[in-house]
């Protein structure tokens, strides 16, 4: 076989030479791999062994949140056409893609307190404080802050932009909204929305596809609160109570963030059940 052949073998009988349909995409330039395995720069000098664990879990942080927010738009827009099997079905993904996120703190808590030691001194001001992506899911799930625009320190003009324009997006809190008021419900006051999901809880087989969409954003909702408590856990486990290299409190900081959540009355209809 010489350079540049396919891979060739049999299937059903048939002779196939997988790699060469049109002979240009590879699996490498389809995945823009060469750009993508080169972005990981450490800090440290001498190279700090676990500095790289770092850097990846960080950056598939980010491309998960990129997807996230790629499916909670489409979820909100969905639920914004009336379309509410698509609007749950995406955020059933999302839900899915939460418990990795959750998950992988365990690959990093396999680094020490004494290794990260040789490199966290090089981070600071960095955090995840400045995560724009994070704070992005944050407001269009519904917990818009603008606070946190003007304590960003470092953004860019199109980060700014990004967060910006997500402050001024319908929420999916918003969308569900229209979903109830589509429903025949008024949405006008907290009271009449407490009334109406008390509505649709009561009667699920009439109102089956909103009960089921109520399910997923909670849902939602229970997994961001997750991630939270499993961060200050592993913020405890690796800094104590140290203050943060963003300049927060540190877990003092995150602890005061666990209560946070973007449907405080979908919360509070388990009270009235
Ligand atoms: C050694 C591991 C980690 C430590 C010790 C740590 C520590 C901290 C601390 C102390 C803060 C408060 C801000 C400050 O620095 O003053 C913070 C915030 C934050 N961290 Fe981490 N972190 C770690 C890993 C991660 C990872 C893997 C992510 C994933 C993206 C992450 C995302 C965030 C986010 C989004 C915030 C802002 C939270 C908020 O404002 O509610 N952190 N972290
Ligand atoms: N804030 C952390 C450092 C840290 O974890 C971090 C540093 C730079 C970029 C992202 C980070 N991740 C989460 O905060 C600390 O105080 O140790």
């Amino acid at each position: 076989m010489s350079a540049g052949d396919g891979v060739t073998g049999q299937w059903g009988g048939v002779d196939v030479h997988f790699g060469e349909e049109g002979g240009r995409l590879t699996y490498g330039s389809y995945l823009r791999l060469a750009e993508l395995l080169d972005q990981q720069r450490l800090e440290s000098e001498p190279p700090a062994h676990d500095e790289l664990l770092f850097i990846t879990i960080h950056q598939v942080y980010e491309l998960w949140f990129k997807q996230n927010l790629h499916e909670l738009t489409a979820s909100r827009d969905a639920m914004l056409a009336g379309e509410l099997w698509l609007a749950e079905h995406l955020l059933r993904r999302v839900h899915t893609i939460e418990r990795v996120l959750t998950q992988q703190v365990d690959i990093l808590e396999t680094m020490t307190p004494q290794d990260f030691g040789e490199f966290r001194h090089r981070l600071s001001p960095a955090s995840g404080f400045q995560s724009v992506q994070f704070r992005e899911i944050e407001f269009l799930s519904g917990a818009k802050d603008p606070s946190f625009v003007r304590r960003f320190r470092g953004l860019t003009d199109v980060e700014k932009d990004r967060l910006r324009r997500r402050l001024e997006e319908p929420t999916l809190w918003e969308a569900f909204l229209d979903v109830l008021r589509k429903g025949g419900f008024d949405t006008d006051s907290e009271d009449s929305i407490r009334g109406a999901l008390r509505t649709v809880a009561g009667d699920r087989s009439h109102y089956a596809a909103i009960w089921e969409l109520a399910e997923a954003l909670l849902q939602h909702d229970e997994l961001a609160a997750a991630w939270r408590a499993r961060h200050v856990v592993m913020v405890e486990r690796m800094i104590g109570t140290k203050p943060g290299t963003g300049g927060s409190s540190g877990a003092n900081y995150l602890r005061s963030r666990l209560d946070l959540r973007y449907y405080p009355l979908l919360w509070d209809l388990r009270s009235n059940l």
